[in-house]
């Protein structure tokens, strides 16, 4: 048995351990031994992964290897498919996430960007305070205040300050992506789940995105999955590179990129397949 399984087993029989027990990193996130299915056809095997608070994480593979799925089981998303049976850990501020029966209070903490932006059509300023208004704040000078909070810490304020109350449908893709951001921002979460979230973007747009993400790991912990290496390489510090369900190779995103320990890591990075 080699020592990661030896620390999962201790970690099954009481508190989960770090799997890097030197690592002087925190760990918010740690999945032991998580895996999917969707009906009979199993999508994850047994991924284990600790993801560090106040980092950006990056999720690659090629199409349907179970990057998404796996994104999505962080904030329980994929409890909306019948079909789906889930085993294993999530544990996120040592607190069972499949053991709990407050999903909203879990989706709250646990945030999540779509690929596509899907803006409510209402105004800009609707869609930032939605969340909060939806938690039952009803004073205008806090709303005001998370409002604007919020497109700050999007980097979209400048653009937007003077047309609040129009419709939040008229702005460009990437505004409405930054947009999407805020109304994450405004609920305060600890974690942003973040999927694809340029891939519909023009490059312009897609700059000005990853700019903000590298803003924002000084206040949340950012997980995302992209199909873009560049993407990968430029705003992560770790990425976990994801084949057939499982998690092949998982680092520090420098050594992914320059030193892989897997053949596997360094044929899809160099595009050999994929
Ligand atoms: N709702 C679903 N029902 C059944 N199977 C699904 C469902 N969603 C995903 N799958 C399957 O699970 C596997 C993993 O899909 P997933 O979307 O997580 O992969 P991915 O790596 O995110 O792919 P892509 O990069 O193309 O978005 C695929 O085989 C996919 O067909």
């Amino acid at each position: 048995m080699n020592s990661i399984e030896t620390k999962l087993n201790k970690a099954r029989t009481g508190k989960i351990t770090p799997i890097k027990q030197d690592s002087e990193e925190k760990a918010i996130i740690s999945v032991r031994d998580l895996n999917l299915f969707y009906g009979e056809k199993q999508a994850l095997f047994s991924v284990s992964m600790d993801i560090q608070e106040k980092e950006v994480t990056a999720l690659i593979g090629p199409s349907g290897c179970g990057k998404s799925t796996f994104l999505r089981t962080l904030n329980r998303m994929n409890d909306l498919i019948d079909s789906v049976q889930i085993n294993g850990d999530i544990v996120i501020d040592n607190e069972n996430i499949y053991q709990t029966n407050d999903v909203i209070k879990l989706r709250t903490k646990v945030g999540m960007v779509f690929q596509k932006a899907n803006l409510f059509p209402m105004s800009i300023y609707d869609n930032v305070a939605y969340g909060p208004r939806m938690q039952g704040l009803k004073n205008k000078k806090e709303l005001d205040k998370i409002v604007e909070e919020s497109l700050r810490g999007a980097a979209i304020w400048d653009e937007v300050k003077d047309r609040l109350k129009t419709s939040a449908l008229g702005l460009s893709g990437g505004q409405q992506q930054r947009i999407c951001i805020a109304r994450a921002i405004a609920m305060k979460p600890e974690i942003i789940l973040m999927d694809e979230p340029t891939s519909a973007l023009d490059p312009i747009s897609t700059l000005k995105v990853e700019e903000l993400i590298e803003k924002m790991k000084k206040d949340f912990t950012i997980v995302i999955v992209t199909h873009n290496m560049q993407q990968a390489a430029r705003i992560s510090d770790k990425t976990a590179f994801f084949l057939n369900g499982e998690v092949i190779e998982y680092e520090q995103t420098d050594k992914i990129f320059s030193m892989p320990n897997d053949q596997r890591t360094e044929d899809y990075i160099t595009g050999r397949f994929g």
